[in-house]
């Protein structure tokens, strides 16, 4: 029934993104070291060096305080672990408030990392940025929809997109980005009827998470998809493991077999 897919031979670019619109969807996950992300190589088109990270793995309650420095430290380590996939970093909060501190930032990715592009969450208030990275050679997904960064000043994570009204204002954000150069829009918790809209009026994939079956693409923060995270599900997180419960598994074995003395046996001793 299910179509396993052959793995990804080949380094996925830019390019290779963008010709996969209207082909097949594209496949994208969070990774924030060399371990995770050599596992995750060859297997998808793309991975995000999210700042989720200061969720997931720092417990943090929102993304806020992730800095550069953690950013690309973080980055770095992907970069040894993964060959394949095209490599997306997550401009934290307050990296990019004006063009020249965006480029910036975005000069030092590329310099310090084998990251290909960046992500920064906006809309049309931040095609002047956008446009800025782009004319200097940078590739950028821009971030509509729910933006996380935005939590604090918007007063909770809410579903974007359910008035027509917010669907026009999430159009005109996707087309102002596109004609600022972004190669790629993320479309982040919006009703799947809007993705779907804005999925077919540009020319540039869309990678969603929240934002239904419409799009040119998916993306999910690994520790949720599967089953460590457990601070909180959202609707749109898929489980396709228990991870959390297995890793307890075998740490309740460990613990008897040391109690027990069964571990080590002679065959893990010298
Ligand atoms: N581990 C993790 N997974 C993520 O998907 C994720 C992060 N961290 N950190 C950055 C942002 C924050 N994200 C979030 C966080 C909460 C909701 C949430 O509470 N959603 C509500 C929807 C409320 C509504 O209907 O308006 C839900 O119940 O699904 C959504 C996305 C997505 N991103
Ligand atoms: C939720 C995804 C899109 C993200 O921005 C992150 O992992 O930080
Ligand atoms: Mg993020």
């Amino acid at each position: 029934m299910s179509i396993q897919s052959a793995s990804i031979d080949k380094k996925v670019t830019v390019r290779t993104v963008q010709k996969l619109k209207g082909v097949e969807p594209v496949t994208m996950i969070t990774a924030y070291d060399a371990l995770f992300a050599g596992i995750f190589d060859g297997e998808v088109e793309m991975i995000l060096v999210g700042d989720s990270l200061n969720m997931s793995f720092f417990a943090e309650p929102d993304t806020l305080s992730a800095t550069m420095d953690q950013m690309i430290y973080h980055t770095k380590a992907v970069c040894k672990g993964a060959r394949l996939p095209l490599i997306v970093f997550d401009m934290p909060f307050g990296s990019y408030t004006t063009p020249e501190q965006a480029l910036e930032n975005a000069v030092r990715v590329y310099q310090e990392t084998c990251a290909e592009a960046v992500k920064i969450e906006g809309g049309r208030e931040k095609a002047h940025i956008v446009k800025k990275l782009t004319e200097n050679g940078i590739a950028v997904i821009a971030h509509i929809g729910l933006k996380p960064q935005s939590v604090r000043a918007e007063g909770g994570y809410r579903v974007q997109g359910r008035s027509e009204e917010e669907a026009m204002e999430l159009m005109e954000d996707a087309l102002a980005l596109q004609e600022a150069g972004a190669f790629a829009l993320l479309l982040e918790g919006m009703t799947s009827d809007v993705a779907r809209r804005i999925t077919e009026a540009v020319e540039i994939p869309t990678i969603g998470i929240g934002a239904g079956n419409g799009t040119d693409g998916q993306v999910l923060v690994w520790s949720d998809m599967f089953g460590f995270f457990e601070a909180f599900k959202p609707k749109f997180v898929k489980r396709y493991l228990e991870g959390a419960e297995l890793i307890r598994q075998g740490l309740r074995q460990y613990r008897e077999e040391v109690k027990s003395r069964a571990f080590p046996d002679d065959e893990h001793s010298y």
